[in-house]
């Protein structure tokens, strides 16, 4: 046997890497980032005064101790809280639960008429309809105003309307009832020189310091300017309060001018010399530096003792005086976009925004904020019916006889819709009161539109109140502030463009935590953009759909086409 072939064979020859081969490390899977929390996000890039908001529960109440009894924290006098007691007021509601504290604070100097080295700052309120600002406002501006020796414009309270200076004239005088305040008016309602002999008592000579006849005046924006401009000795140096009621219509664009002037009244000029050469050269003012020598000491606010002529007298106190407003904003719809809000030129202001989130979760309740959710009164029950043009008023009529209103508020578009509304309502009562099946009474139904004379508008309103009027028929005119306790329903009848609006129109009902619905008449071909609306504002789950057959109709439509003739032959005549 050859050798060779005995040899083992040879090995297959293994390609071994140079180093021993060892476990590969293992990464963990590649996996996304925790997402940073609803509360985190909501924070991001948001203006601090918001995060720093009271955001408070609308179910929140505080009992008013009675006369004698130790007050837990409303920081009221006994004078004003048995004056409430005695209006029946033995609560405060939700937003003057935080307000009054925060405006009345037990520090006697931070209660004080002038605060001119530390200025009070100001505060911005959003919280629903009917809950209670207005008497958030006027109760502490009475508190403290009441401690004043001499009459001075100390607050001003501006409103969009004429009917809610009334409205908020009538508050004060009822909660000021025996502190000796006087109270103001300027609407435009009174001629100028009439409204002029009643702001300021003193016409003839200039004076430094103003001279006022009302410790607190309420008015239009408008008017306000006139006196502003017109009037000789309206000063608003003075001012401790300037409250701006349903802040974001009158920081509208066409709003806007006033509140500079406004803004520049409060503040003490920077220039005296040239404040004081523009007055001697006034034409309207006798020179106030040839009249009265000295000024009265007490006429000129502390910031504004600068434009006093004497020479600068040496002082340890070198801080710089500031004027004492402090500003205070209210809406059920507050815009929360601090750019909007910024002409103001706020002073570190407090939010209070009464929201009906879980207070537990801190971080939805921003978002809430945030996003311009409006809270709505717990008691309100909202409805829309989707329907045709044709339809609307038969439906209109039913929901009214069928649910037995007689304390209503309808909403229409225009002061022209508002009118034929009426008339159609009044020929089908008639066309169904003469059949002779129908033995139902018939309602009495009123228009309140701008067409109206001041003066039967005002009666119009009262019969409302007194429930000669059982349905008041209106456009937007009345839609923001007014508080008829009774309304027990609101119809859209032309349902409303915007969120805000439809906020306020369904605010006149469910009032300081009473029962009210509210139904919205929606045309088919509008009926997108409302849903659109509502579910933008996190809104459409509330309103339920309320569908009405035609078979409930049927009755009514003989007496609907009699009315539809009889209007017909009314507009073709005119
Ligand atoms: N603490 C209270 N106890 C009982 N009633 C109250 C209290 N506070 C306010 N009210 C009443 O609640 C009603 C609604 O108040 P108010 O008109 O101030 O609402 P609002 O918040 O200004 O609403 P809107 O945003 O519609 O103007 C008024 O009739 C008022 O007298």
């Amino acid at each position: 046997m050859h050798s060779e072939s005995l040899a083992p064979p040879p090995a297959p020859s293994i390609q071994r890497s140079p180093t021993p081969q060892a476990a590969l490390p293992t990464f963990p899977l590649p996996a996304l980032p925790n997402p940073p929390s609803k509360a985190t996000l909501a924070l991001q890039g948001l203006d601090k005064a918001l995060v720093d908001a009271d955001i408070i529960s609308p179910s929140k109440t505080l009992h008013i101790p009675p006369d004698g009894d130790v007050d837990r924290g409303t920081g009221l006098s006994e004078k004003m809280r048995k004056r409430l007691v005695d209006l029946g007021i033995t609560e405060l509601f939700a937003v003057q639960t935080s307000l009054l504290p925060f405006l009345l604070p037990s520090d006697p100097m931070h209660r004080a008429l002038y605060q001119p080295y530390n200025p009070p700052r100001d505060v911005c309120v959003s919280a629903p309809t009917g809950s209670g600002k207005t008497l958030a406002y006027v109760v502490p501006i009475v508190e403290i105003l009441s401690s004043r020796i001499v009459t001075r414009l100390r607050a001003l309270v501006v409103l969009p309307t004429r009917d809610l200076v009334m409205q908020v004239r009538e508050t004060f005088e009822t909660i000021s009832k025996g502190r000796g305040l006087k109270i103001g008016t300027a609407t435009g309602q009174h001629s100028f020189p009439h409204e002029q002999a009643q702001l300021v008592a003193d016409h003839s000579t200039s004076l430094q310091g103003g001279s006022s006849k009302v410790d607190i005046l309420i008015c239009t924006p408008g008017r306000l300017i006139d006196h502003l401009k017109e009037t000789p000795n309206f000063s608003l140096q003075h001012l401790r309060f300037l409250v701006v009621d349903e802040a974001d219509r009158l920081l509208a664009q066409s709003f806007q001018d006033w509140l500079m002037q406004v803004l520049a009244a409060t503040r003490p000029p920077k220039n005296p010399l040239k404040h004081i050469l523009k007055d001697l050269a006034s034409t309207t003012l006798t020179p106030r530096l040839e009249t009265t020598s000295s000024p009265t000491p007490d006429a000129l606010a502390p910031a504004f003792l600068h434009l006093l002529p004497y020479p600068d007298v040496p002082s340890f106190i070198t801080e710089r005086k500031a004027a004492s407003c402090q500003k205070l904003l209210f809406s059920a719809t507050l815009t929360r976009d601090p750019g909007k809000i910024a002409a103001l030129e706020l002073r570190i202001p407090k939010y209070f925004i009464v929201q009906g989130s879980n207070p537990d979760e801190q971080g939805d309740a921003i978002l809430d904020v945030v996003t311009e959710k409006f809270t709505m009164p717990d008691t309100l029950k909202e409805h829309m019916v989707i329907c045709s043009a044709y339809e609307k008023p038969l439906i209109f009529f039913h929901l009214v006889h069928a649910h037995k209103i007689t304390n209503a508020l309808v909403f229409t578009k225009s002061a022209e819709s508002t009118n034929r509304l009426v008339r159609l309502l009044d020929f089908f009562q008639n066309a169904r009161s003469t059949s002779e099946t129908s033995n139902s009474k018939n309602i009495v139904v009123q228009a309140y539109s701008s067409d109206l004379p001041t003066t039967e508008r005002k009666a119009v309103l009262d019969k409302f109140k007194s429930q000669e009027i059982q349905i008041l028929v209106c456009s937007d005119l009345i839609s923001r502030g007014i508080d008829i306790s009774h309304v027990s329903h609101v119809i859209s009848y032309d349902s409303p463009v915007d969120m805000r609006k439809y906020v306020h129109r369904v605010g006149r009902t469910a009032r300081a935590g009473r029962d009210g619905d509210a139904w919205t008449l929606v045309e088919e071909q509008e009926a997108r953009h409302f849903k659109l609306m509502m579910k933008d504002a996190h809104h459409l789950s509330e309103v339920k759909r309320l569908r009405i057959g035609e078979k409930e109709l049927a009755p009514l439509i003989p007496h609907y086409e009699t009315a539809l003739s009889h209007l017909k032959d009314l507009y073709s005549r005119s």
